[in-house]
C-alpha cells in the first residue's frame, strides 16, 4: 500500500547519498525564507493580513489551544487517508486555497501551481484573479482534479461567462468568495502604495473575457489599458449582494457550490437553506477583518450547526499535520492551505509546491497513525482536549 508518509523514508535514504530536502520540511520556517527572496512588496501582499493581524494571530492561537491526546495499541498498519469532497477524490484531505495573483511570487505562477497539484493528485482551486486564464491553467493542470473559486462581480452577464469558461474547462466544484467583495484596510499594502492589479497582476480572467472586453472596446491593448483597469476595478466586487442572489449562481452552475468566508452558525444554515453544498469556514487568512474571531474558533458551532446538510471544509491558520488533524477533529472533511504553498512556489516553483504538499501530508499521516486513527472519518473530538 502506498503512503504518503513514505515521502518521510525517502528523505532518510536521500541521506545516505548525502542528499538533503531543498526546503525545510517545518513548514511554519518557509515564510522566513520567502522573504529573502521577494520583493518587499510581494513578500507583504502574501505574508500580510489586515489591520494589526490580530486574526491571523488568533488563527494561529486557536491551533495552539487545543492538543491532540494519541491513542496505542490500535492496529494502524492499514490506512487511507483518502476522501471524497464535493465528487472530487483526493488523496488527504487537503487542498490548495485559492490565491491570487501568483505571479508575482514565481513568473510561472499559476500554472507551476497546477502542475503541481497535479503531480501530487490534490485539487487546487484557481483563483478569479490569477495571472493565468482559466483555460491555461486548466492545461497544465491536465488531468489533475480542479475547482474554480469566483469573485462574484458586478457584471452579470461576466460572472456566467466566468462560469461558462470554468465549466468547459473541466473545473468540477464552485467556491464563492463571499468575505472580499473589496479588500480590507490592510497597512502593509498601504504602506508600500501597493496593490498588483493596477499593474495588470491577477486580471488575466478579466481581460481574456468576451463580456469585459466588449465593455473596454475590445481586446486589451495598451491604449485601452487604463479604462480595462478602471473597469476592473468598478466591477471587481458587489457589495449590494445578499442570500437572495445565490439563486442566480445555482440556475447558472450545475455542479456543487461552496461558499467561502462563513465564521457565524446562522449564515451556514442559511447557506443550506439556499441549496448551497458545502461551505468554507475562512477567515480568509486574516487579511480581511482585524479582530475578527479565530476561525477554528468558529467551526465548531458551525458543524453543529449545519449536521450533515452540507459539507464543511476549514482554512485560516493551517500550517502542519497536526493542525489538518485537529481541524478534522473539530469537524472539517477538509482543509484548504494558504500560505505555505505560496511560499513553496515562490522559493522553488512547482517543486516547491510538491514539497509543502507532501511535507503537509505525510506529517499529518504520521500524526494520525501516531495518535492511533487511521482514517480521516475517524477523527473527532475524542482526539482532543483543551490544552
Ligand atoms: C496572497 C493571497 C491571495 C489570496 N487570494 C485569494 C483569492 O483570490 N480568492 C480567495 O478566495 N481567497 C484568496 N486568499 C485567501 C486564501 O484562499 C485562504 O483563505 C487563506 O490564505 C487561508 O489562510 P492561510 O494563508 O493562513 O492558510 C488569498 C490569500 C493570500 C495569502
Ligand atoms: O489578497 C487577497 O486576499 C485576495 O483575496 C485577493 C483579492 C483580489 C485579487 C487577488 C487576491
Amino acid at each position: 500500500m502506498s503512503s504518503l508518509a513514505d515521502f518521510q523514508n525517502s528523505i532518510y535514504l536521500q541521506g545516505l547519498g548525502d542528499v538533503r530536502p531543498p526546503l525545510p520540511t517545518d513548514l511554519t520556517r518557509l515564510e522566513g525564507l520567502a522573504e529573502g527572496s521577494l520583493s518587499v512588496q510581494a513578500f507583504g501582499y502574501v505574508a500580510g493580513s489586515a489591520g494589526t493581524a490580530a486574526t491571523a494571530r488568533a488563527n494561529r492561537e486557536a491551533f495552539d489551544r487545543w492538543r491532540i491526546v494519541p491513542r496505542m495499541l490500535r492496529d494502524v498498519s492499514e490506512r487511507d487517508m483518502s476522501v471524497e469532497v464535493l465528487g472530487t477524490a483526493m488523496p488527504s484531505p487537503v487542498l490548495l486555497a485559492p490565491i491570487g495573483v501568483q505571479s508575482i511570487l514565481h513568473p510561472d505562477g499559476e500554472l507551476a501551481t497546477a502542475r503541481a497539484a497535479a503531480a501530487e493528485g490534490v485539487p487546487m482551486v484557481l483563483s478569479t484573479a490569477s495571472s493565468y486564464s482559466i483555460e491555461e491553467v486548466a492545461e497544465a493542470n491536465g488531468d489533475g482534479p480542479r475547482w474554480f473559486q469566483l469573485y462574484w462581480p458586478k457584471d452579470q452577464e461576466m460572472a456566467v461567462s466566468f462560469l461558462d469558461r470554468a465549466k468547459a474547462a473541466g473545473y468540477t466544484a464552485l467556491v464563492v468568495t463571499l468575505d472580499t467583495f473589496t479588500l480590507a484596510w490592510r497597512p502593509r499594502d498601504l504602506d508600500q502604495a501597493y496593490l498588483p492589479f493596477l499593474r495588470g497582476i491577477g486580471c488575466a480572467n478579466y481581460f481574456t473575457d468576451p463580456v469585459f472586453q466588449k465593455a473596454v472596446g475590445g481586446p486589451v491593448t495598451d491604449a485601452n489599458r487604463d479604462t480595462a483597469l478602471l473597469h476592473w476595478v468598478a466591477n471587481f466586487g458587489n457589495p449590494s449582494l445578499t442570500w437572495d442572489d445565490l439563486i442566480f449562481l445555482r440556475d447558472h452552475w450545475d455542479g456543487p457550490i461552496a461558499l467561502k468566508g462563513i465564521q457565524h452558525p446562522d449564515d451556514a444554515r442559511q447557506a443550506v437553506d439556499a441549496g448551497m453544498d458545502a461551505i468554507v469556514v475562512s477567515n480568509h487568512g486574516g487579511r480581511q477583518v482585524d479582530g475578527a474571531v479565530a476561525s477554528l474558533d468558529a467551526l465548531t458551532t458551525i458543524v453543529d450547526a449545519v449536521r450533515d446538510q452540507a459539507t464543511v471544509l476549514f482554512d485560516s491558520g493551517v500550517r502542519t499535520g497536526a493542525d489538518v488533524a485537529k481541524a478534522l477533529a473539530l469537524g472539517a472533511k477538509a482543509v484548504m492551505v494558504g500560505r505555505p504553498y505560496a511560499y513553496g512556489l515562490a522559493l522553488g516553483g512547482q517543486s516547491g509546491v510538491q514539497h509543502v504538499l507532501r511535507c503537509l501530508q505525510a506529517e499529518l499521516e504520521l500524526t494520525m497513525v501516531l495518535a492511533g486513527i487511521t482514517r480521516p472519518d475517524e477523527l473527532n473530538l475524542e482526539a482532543l482536549v483543551r490544552a
